[in-house]
């Protein structure tokens, strides 16, 4: 589905992403993850086409990503960004009706197939009782439901999503994530996301992809990637890694405490407070 080679990206002087190469294949979900500022967000952009690489290519369904057009690649790929929805002053139908766009000749008269592709992810995504309301007027999960109902809605085969959890309750989290999940496996949709919650990544993606300082350090299956000396090179934390008692996924624990120095480093010594 999604093939990158060799891509590197400089902003200002500074090597953002060296010399990545990465694919998602059909049906595959993986997970990237990666400290703050490593350059995740920066990859998500340059595979989704959305910046154009300084060197390296990708290529989607075989063909160089600078041949398709904006609309072409909207009709399959679709891209929740970080930074969620803005709150605008449309309905949540509106601007779920809004993913429709792409395959649309007049909008915003969408025909029959569109409004039941919105009717039925409204009902997918549990917001058919919303649909009505301002998106200005929600919280910030709800726009996040919403933002992800709007993607699903534009039927991608290849969907990028920048921490699509970020904002959502644990039962948000596990609903949305598990109907992306049901859309990969009824759809062979194809999924790259972000993620900074380990144990998130380990229990929904086939494979993870781990960022440091621009370089990727290993991709894998969660077992192979999920290993305490890989992530205390990553993170430079020392963590517990057992194995979920249900689904036999890695999963991370933290150590309080072991923090101190590196709190120190970032921060300076504490100083007791005095007057
Ligand atoms: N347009 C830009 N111009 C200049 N620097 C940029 C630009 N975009 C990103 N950067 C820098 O590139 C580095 C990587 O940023 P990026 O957003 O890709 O990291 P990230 O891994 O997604 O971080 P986070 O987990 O905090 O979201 C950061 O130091 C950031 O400041």
């Amino acid at each position: 589905m999604l093939e990158a080679e060799g891509l590197k990206k400089t902003y200002q002087g500074r090597d953002v992403v060296k010399g990545i190469s990465l694919s998602v294949a059909k049906g595959e979900i993986v997970g990237l993850i990666g400290p703050n500022g490593s350059g995740k967000t920066t990859l998500v952009r340059l595979l989704s086409g959305e910046e154009v690489p300084d060197e390296g290519t990708v290529r989607l369904e075989g063909r160089p990503m600078a041949e398709w057009t904006g609309r072409e690649r909207a009709k399959r790929v679709a891209v929740l960004p970080q930074e969620g929805l803005p709150p605008v002053p449309f309905t949540v139908e509106e601007v779920v009706a809004m993913g429709r766009h792409p395959h649309q000749s007049f909008w915003p008269w969408a025909d029959r197939a569109d409004r039941q592709t919105v009717d039925h992810v409204l009902l997918q995504t549990g917001l058919e009782k919303d649909r009505d309301r301002p998106v200005q007027t929600l919280s910030g999960g709800e726009r996040q439901r919403v933002a992800i109902a709007k993607a699903m809605a534009q039927e991608p085969r290849l969907l990028f999503l920048d921490e699509p959890t970020t904002y959502l309750d644990i039962a948000h989290q596990l609903a949305i994530l598990d109907r992306i999940r049901s859309w990969q496996w009824e759809c062979g949709l194809a999924v790259l996301v972000v993620f900074h919650d380990l144990n998130l990544a380990a229990q929904y993606c086939d494979r993870l992809a781990i960022m440091k300082e621009g370089v990727l350090i290993r991709t894998g299956r969660p077992e192979e990637v999920i290993q305490a000396p890989v992530i205390h090179q990553v993170y430079g934390v020392e963590p517990l890694i057992t194995k979920h008692p249900v689904t036999r996924v890695p999963q991370v624990l933290l150590q309080p405490g072991e923090q101190e120095s590196r709190r120190e480093e970032a921060f300076g010594k504490t100083v007791p407070f005095s007057l």
